[in-house]
């Protein structure tokens, strides 16, 4: 069975500006193991748990923002599907904006850094052309609104 992880796509409008996608900054968080990183955060579905819910906790748990803080964004939902160790893996990522752009983000011990990044910088980060074009199809997303 693939390992199924979700989570959510923050993003901010910077203070002050007019409401426009060139004012969008994204949440990415680098991980403190492995190859260090940078995704949304994100992760493992436990068993029996909602989607949605685990998209929720996990962004409360990696970083500190909790349901709230957040404007989940309608019809925009996004499923990718990538190989970890071996395994299937598939990750949903929900869109949402921080409703206030200056609350604080906290991390956990799983992530050593987080970044607020514009697309480019954002999708330089993200690095996998999959997780890019994720980013890019939010982008559209949040232009076309
Ligand atoms: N010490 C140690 N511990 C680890 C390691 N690994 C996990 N832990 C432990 O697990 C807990 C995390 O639990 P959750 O938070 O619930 O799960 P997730 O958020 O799902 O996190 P993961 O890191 O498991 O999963 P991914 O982010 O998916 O990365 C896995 C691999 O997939 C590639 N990859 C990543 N993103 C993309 C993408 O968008 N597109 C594509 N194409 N590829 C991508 C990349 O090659 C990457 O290396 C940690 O607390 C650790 O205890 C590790 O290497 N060393």
């Amino acid at each position: 069975m693939a390992l199924r992880a979700c989570g959510f796509i923050v993003f901010r409008r910077l203070v002050g500006s007019k409401p426009s996608p060139s004012n969008i900054e994204y949440l990415l968080l680098q991980t403190s193991y492995g190859e260090h990183h940078w995704t949304p955060p994100k992760g493992h579905v436990d068993p029996g748990e909602d989607d949605l819910t685990t998209a929720l906790r996990e962004t409360k748990e990696e970083a500190g923002l909790g349901a709230e803080q957040l404007q989940v964004i309608d019809g925009f939902v996004q499923e990718l599907r990538y190989e970890v160790r071996g395994r299937p893996k598939e990750v949903l990522y929900w869109l949402a904006e921080l409703k206030d752009p200056v609350t604080a983000v906290t991390l956990s011990d799983e992530h050593q850094d987080y970044r607020w990044a514009p697309l480019d910088e954002a999708c330089a980060l993200a690095g996998y052309k999959d997780l890019q074009d994720t980013l890019r199809a939010a982008h559209r997303h949040l232009e076309a609104k």
